[in-house]
């Protein structure tokens, strides 16, 4: 649309590939959601993630029901938001989906985190956190998380997921 003229507007209801299409026009950063505990070690690719409040620290992370993820979330009571930098697509696409939770964690170097969640060295910044409240909407729960532990892991650039690709993010200069 050639800029100045009114954009078209789409007529209610608004269909889910409607929805997508106009959310593939959001970037956004793109982490990797760990959990371990009682109910094992898993975790999945978010871009749904979004800061709450800052008190207390929280954020919240969009879970879909379906993702072999979720019991284990659910169960354990914690993650670790790991907000990738440039060079982990590979890695990304392997926490997406259809993998088995052990080959997801074959690549990168993991730890543990001070609630146990796995924490990857390398990301450009780590959230530990509790999860204290989740609400469920249509097909995601809303986890609300309260950061109990960060750490910045040193990556200078960043990586964002836009138009349904991956893009690298230059990072600020040096002090
Ligand atoms: N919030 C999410 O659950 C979410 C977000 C991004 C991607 N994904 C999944 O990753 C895969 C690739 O996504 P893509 O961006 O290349 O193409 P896509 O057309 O499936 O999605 C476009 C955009 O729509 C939104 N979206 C996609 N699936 C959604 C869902 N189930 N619930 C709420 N919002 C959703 C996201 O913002 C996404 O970037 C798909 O399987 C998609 O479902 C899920
Ligand atoms: C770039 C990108 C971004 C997202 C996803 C994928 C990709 C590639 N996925 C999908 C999610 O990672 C995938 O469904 C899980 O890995 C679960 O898949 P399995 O059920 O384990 O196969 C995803 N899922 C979710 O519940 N919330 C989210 O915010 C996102 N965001």
């Amino acid at each position: 649309m050639p800029a100045g003229e009114t954009p078209a507007t789409i007529a209610p209801p608004v269909t889910r590939q409607q929805f997508r299409d106009a959310m593939a026009c959001l970037g956004a950063a793109v982490n990797i959601v760990t959990t371990d505990g009682p109910a094992g070690r898993h975790g999945f690719t978010a871009s749904a993630v979004c800061s709450v409040t800052d008190s207390p620290p929280t954020l919240l992370v969009c879970l879909n029901k379906s993702s072999s993820a979720a019991s284990a979330v659910h169960a354990n009571g914690v993650i670790c938001v790991n907000t990738l930098a440039a060079g982990h697509e590979e890695l990304s696409n392997l926490f997406g989906g259809r993998t088995p939770p052990e080959e997801r964690f074959a690549r990168g170097q993991w730890c543990a985190s001070a609630t146990g969640a796995p924490m990857l060295a390398g990301a450009v910044v780590a959230f530990d956190c509790k999860i204290v409240r989740t609400v469920e909407v249509g097909t995601h729960d809303v986890l609300f998380c309260e950061v109990v532990g960060l750490a910045e892991g040193g990556a200078r650039e960043g990586l964002i997921y836009f138009s349904r690709r991956y893009h690298t993010l230059p990072g600020a200069p040096e002090a």
